[in-house]
């Protein structure tokens, strides 16, 4: 796994991974990979990443169905993050939230505080997405 080593591994052994919609450009959401993730990332064409909530390996998609399909793994300048070309499966409009949102980053600043963005509501709601399980 040469390619690996080129990577600016930060001191637990991670990368940060932005995800972004190939289509749209859009940012959906941003993650950790460890060596592990990446490989099977790579691997398979799916999204894999490390949670460090979890602290185990997560297949994105795996209770929800909202896998990314990884069309190309791009790595900046100083090798310290990756760039997912993804394209976002499980709904259409596609939703990497685990709030049910299209993308991660539904809020902005404004006013001095930090509000929901209008144009990004909740497609489907997490208990329909999640509460099965
Ligand atoms: N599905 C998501 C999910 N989608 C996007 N994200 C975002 O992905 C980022 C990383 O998630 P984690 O918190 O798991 O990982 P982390 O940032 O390393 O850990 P923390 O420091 O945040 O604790 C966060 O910024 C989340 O906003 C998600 N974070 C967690 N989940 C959970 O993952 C599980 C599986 O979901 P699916 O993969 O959709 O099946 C479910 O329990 C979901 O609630
Ligand atoms: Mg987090
Ligand atoms: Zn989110």
């Amino acid at each position: 796994m040469a390619f690996a080593d080129a990577l600016a591994w930060d001191d637990k052994g991670l990368i940060p991974a932005i995800a972004q919609e190939a289509a749209t450009g859009d940012v959906l959401m941003v993650a950790w990979m460890n060596r592990e993730a990446l490989l099977q990332t790579a691997l398979r064409g799916e999204a894999v990443y490390y949670s460090r909530s979890r602290q185990r390996l997560w297949h994105k998609g795996e209770e929800s169905g909202h896998v990314q399909q990884v069309l190309d793994i791009r790595l900046d300048c100083d090798q310290d993050v990756l760039l997912l070309q993804v394209r976002q499966w499980g709904h259409t409009p596609g939703i990497a939230c685990h709030t049910g949102r299209h993308s991660c980053f539904y809020s902005h600043l404004q006013g001095g505080q930090w509000q929901d963005r209008p144009d990004a509501p909740v497609l489907k709601a997490p208990a329909q997405i999640y509460g099965a399980s």
